[in-house]
C-alpha cells in the first residue's frame, strides 16, 4: 500500500489556493436572498445576471493568485479565463447549493431555484449536477482545487501554449488526487469520481446560452462583461 504524502511545497500551494478561493467570494449570499423572498422571472434573470457579473470579477482575482498563472501568455490567461468563467459559475452554484442549511432551507432554496424562470428541460440537468456535487461532501481545500483544475484546463479555445497549462494543471491535479487519498481513505476511487464531476460539469455549461435565451421573460438585458464572456 503506497504511503500518499503531500510536500511541504504542496502543502504551500494548497494553502495559497484555498486561502485565496476563501478571500474571492461572493459580497452579499445570494443564497439567504432567495431565502428571504420570491422573486419574479426578471428579478431572478437580474440577480443571476449581477452575481454571475460579479463572480467572473472575483475569478479574475482568483486566478492572480494561482502559483504561475501569471508566468502564462498573456492572451492564454484571458482564453482561460473565458473559457471557464460559465463553468466555474455552475460549479460555485453547486457548491453553494450543497452547503450544510438549517433543515427545509435546502427544500425552498430548490423550489425558489425552480420556479425562477428557468425552462423546464433544463431544471433536471442541473439539480442532477448541484446534487451529486452535494453528495462528494468536498472540503474546502478540494473545492478551490477543483476549480483550480477547471481554470486550468489546456484545451480550451484560443489556448496556443496547452503544454505549459498542461503543467500547471498537472501540478495541481497531484496535490488534489494526494488530498483525495487522505480525506477519503475509505474510497479508493473518490478522486476518479470528482474528475468525473467536471465532465458533467462540461456538459451542463454547454446549455448556458439557452438556458440564459429561454428565460420566461421577454428582452434578456446583459452586462457588457457577460456579453463577453457568456456567447450572448
Ligand atoms: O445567481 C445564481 N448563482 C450564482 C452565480 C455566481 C456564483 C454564486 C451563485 C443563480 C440564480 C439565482 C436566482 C435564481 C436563478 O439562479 N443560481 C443558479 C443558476 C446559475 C445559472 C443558471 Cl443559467 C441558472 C441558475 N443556481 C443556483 C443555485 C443556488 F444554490 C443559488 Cl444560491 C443560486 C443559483
Amino acid at each position: 500500500k503506497e504511503k500518499v504524502e503531500i510536500t511541504k511545497e504542496q502543502q504551500a500551494l494548497m494553502k495559497i489556493i484555498t486561502d485565496a478561493y476563501n478571500r474571492h467570494q461572493i459580497p452579499q449570499d445570494v443564497a439567504k436572498k432567495l431565502l428571504q423572498d420570491q422573486y419574479s422571472a426578471e428579478e431572478n434573470f437580474l440577480l443571476l445576471t449581477e452575481m454571475a457579473t460579479s463572480q467572473v470579477q472575483v475569478l479574475v482575482e482568483f486566478t492572480k493568485n494561482i502559483p504561475g498563472f501569471l508566468s502564462l501568455d498573456r492572451e492564454d490567461q484571458i482564453a482561460l479565463l473565458k473559457g471557464s468563467a460559465v463553468e466555474a459559475m455552475f460549479l460555485r452554484s453547486a457548491q453553494v447549493f450543497s452547503r450544510k442549511m438549517p433543515s427545509g432551507h435546502t427544500e425552498v432554496l430548490e423550489e425558489r431555484i425552480r420556479k425562477s424562470g428557468i425552462s423546464e428541460e433544463f431544471i433536471t440537468p442541473m439539480f442532477n449536477f448541484y446534487k451529486s456535487i452535494g453528495e462528494l461532501h468536498m472540503v474546502q481545500e478540494e473545492q478551490a482545487l477543483l476549480t483550480t483544475v477547471t481554470i486550468l484546463t489546456p484545451d480550451r479555445p484560443y489556448v496556443k501554449d496547452q503544454q505549459a497549462v498542461e503543467r500547471l494543471q498537472e501540478t495541481m491535479l497531484d496535490v488534489l488526487r494526494k488530498l483525495c487519498v487522505l480525506q477519503h481513505p475509505q474510497e479508493p476511487q473518490y478522486f476518479a469520481r470528482l474528475l468525473g464531476r467536471l465532465t458533467e460539469l462540461r456538459t451542463l455549461s454547454h446549455y448556458h446560452t439557452e438556458m440564459l435565451a429561454s428565460w420566461r421573460m421577454n428582452d434578456h438585458k446583459f452586462t457588457p462583461l457577460l456579453c463577453e464572456i457568456w456567447d450572448v
